[in-house]
């Protein structure tokens, strides 16, 4: 089957190799230049396990290919996926902007029947908005006869496991109330749906918002063990044994219960303030969301407060090294990551900071520049002298550091653990100052 993927970022790039690799014929389409050149050149834009070896194949076997000729690649297709960004505006709703322009892209282009999905995350009502704008397109091109579907296709993939988690859905969410598209669809997905995984048909809206009510779940689990955490500190219990004494409660279960320095990342910092503000419009009270973008927003300072509690109000002149940019493991990404944000503010009170990150060092320098800011390729030159280590991410290396190594090039033997890395009756045996998220100090 022909597919264009609008959009070639963290989700178009994976949903169009992972289609690719299920045997259909996918262009992956952007309007970023240096992006789909280097695409073409064999180079990823991103950072994604398994992606690179993918990607190489399916181009090799001439499945997938790349185009910056948007209008071509969408009159070639019958499937045309919208994976455009869906940033935060400034109230917190999505902003729609390079959906629309997408949308105008296709309904100038479209030649014969097509079915427009919806992959990027958009609040309620967008997809009927995106009907009608193409309707609209088609009538000023005189072709009222030309027939096209719209389907709600939410993604739920996660970086760091992306390729994985495409190719092995816990659900395949298909909204649309049309018989013929959701028969395209169930084609469309043979080849997962085959091995077993399941496919929910619903109507539009409820596909839209169950993308929404997902994440905005997942966040709320985070803020909730957060909160607890709090409680742990002042109580002196301990949140690791909490999430143990919790965890094997099959109601319960035992994922997104790690306490730590907030959530971060593309989409639920945005989404949760997006259904907030789609809600809001409505008069609809959101008294739980609020609080759990509240909650985060008061854990990403964690490690700050941190080390104003630990070394005073005055930092200038203090040396801090930090392990880990990204806003989780395994990706480059560092939208909405606690580390930058905490960065920002610590060199803005004079402190000279010392960061190490395995992949997201580029990105990071991009957006910080070089203000008080030594970018290191290994995670021990960056201790070198600092008067205290900050973790924000859980990077595997990081977890089995040598702790003897790390005391001998730090200044002083203090460590702020924003993802609970070690033991905290460890750590004191071992002489450094410890203090991580909820745990026993
Ligand atoms: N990142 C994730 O893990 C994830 C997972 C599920 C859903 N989503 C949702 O998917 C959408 C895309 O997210 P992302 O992280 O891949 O974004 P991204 O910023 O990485 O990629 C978006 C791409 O679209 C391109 N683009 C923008 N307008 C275009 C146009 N008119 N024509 C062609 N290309 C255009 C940009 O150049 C960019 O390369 C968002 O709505 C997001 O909420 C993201
Ligand atoms: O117990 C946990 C689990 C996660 N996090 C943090 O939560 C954020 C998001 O993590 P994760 O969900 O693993 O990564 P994403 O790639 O942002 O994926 C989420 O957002 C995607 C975009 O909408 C969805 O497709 C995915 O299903 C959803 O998990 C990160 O900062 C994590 O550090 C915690 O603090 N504690």
């Amino acid at each position: 089957m022909k597919i264009c993927m609008i959009g070639t970022g963290y989700v178009g790039l994976v949903v169009g190799a992972c289609l690719a690799e299920m045997g259909h014929q996918v262009i992956c389409v952007d309007n970023n230049p240096t992006k789909i050149s280097a695409l073409q050149n064999g180079q990823l834009p991103i950072y994604e396990p398994g992606l690179e070896r993918l990607v190489e194949r399916n181009v090799l076997e001439s499945r997938l290919s790349f185009s910056l000729d948007i209008s071509e690649s969408v009159a070639q297709s019958q499937f045309i996926f919208i994976a455009v960004g869906t940033p935060p505006a400034e109230d917190g709703s999505a902003d729609l902007t390079y959906v629309m322009k997408a949308v105008e892209q296709i309904g100038a282009s479209i030649r014969d029947y097509a079915i427009v999905i919806t992959k990027s995350t958009v609040p309620i009502g967008s997809s009927e908005r995106i009907r009608g704008i193409i309707e609209e397109q088609l009538k000023n091109r005189g072709l009222t006869n030309l027939e096209f579907d719209i389907v709600s296709n939410p993604e739920f993939l996660r970086e760091g496991a992306a390729v994985n988690d495409f190719l092995n859905p816990n659900r395949i969410v298909v909204g649309s109330s049309n018989p013929r598209a959701l028969a395209y669809m169930e084609k469309l997905y043979l080849p997962l749906t085959s091995k077993g995984f399941p496919i929910v048909h619903m109507d539009i809206a409820s596909a839209e918002l169950a993308k929404y009510a997902s994440n905005a779940m997942l966040a709320t689990r985070i803020s909730f063990m957060n909160e607890m955490a709090g409680i742990c500190e002042a109580v002196g219990a301990d949140i690791e044994r909490v999430r143990q004494g919790m965890e094997l409660d099959h109601r319960i279960g035992s994922y997104f219960l790690s306490a730590g320095v907030g959530y971060g990342g593309s989409c639920f910092p945005k989404d949760v303030r997006a259904i907030i503000q789609s809600a809001t419009e409505r008069n609809i009270p959101t008294h739980i969301l609020e609080a759990v973008d509240k909650v985060n927003h008061k854990q990403k300072k964690k490690l700050f407060e941190m080390v104003v509690s630990h070394f005073g109000e005055d930092l200038k002149g203090l040396k801090l090294a930090v392990w880990g940019l990204s806003f989780k493991p395994e990706t480059d990404d560092i939208r909405e990551a606690p580390s930058i944000e905490t960065i920002e503010q610590l060199r803005k009170r004079g402190v000279q900071i010392q960061v190490h990150d395995p992949v997201a060092l580029q990105n990071a320098y991009q957006a910080l520049g070089e203000e008080n800011i030594t970018y290191f390729t290994g995670p021990y030159q960056a201790l070198m002298d600092a008067d205290a280590l900050l973790i924000f991410t859980e990077w595997k290396q990081y977890r089995s550091a040598d702790l003897g190594r790390i005391k001998s090039l730090l200044k002083q033997a203090v460590i702020f653990d924003g993802r609970n890395l070690f033991n905290p009756y460890m750590m004191k045996e071992e002489g450094f100052v410890y203090q991580s998220i909820g745990r026993m100090k």
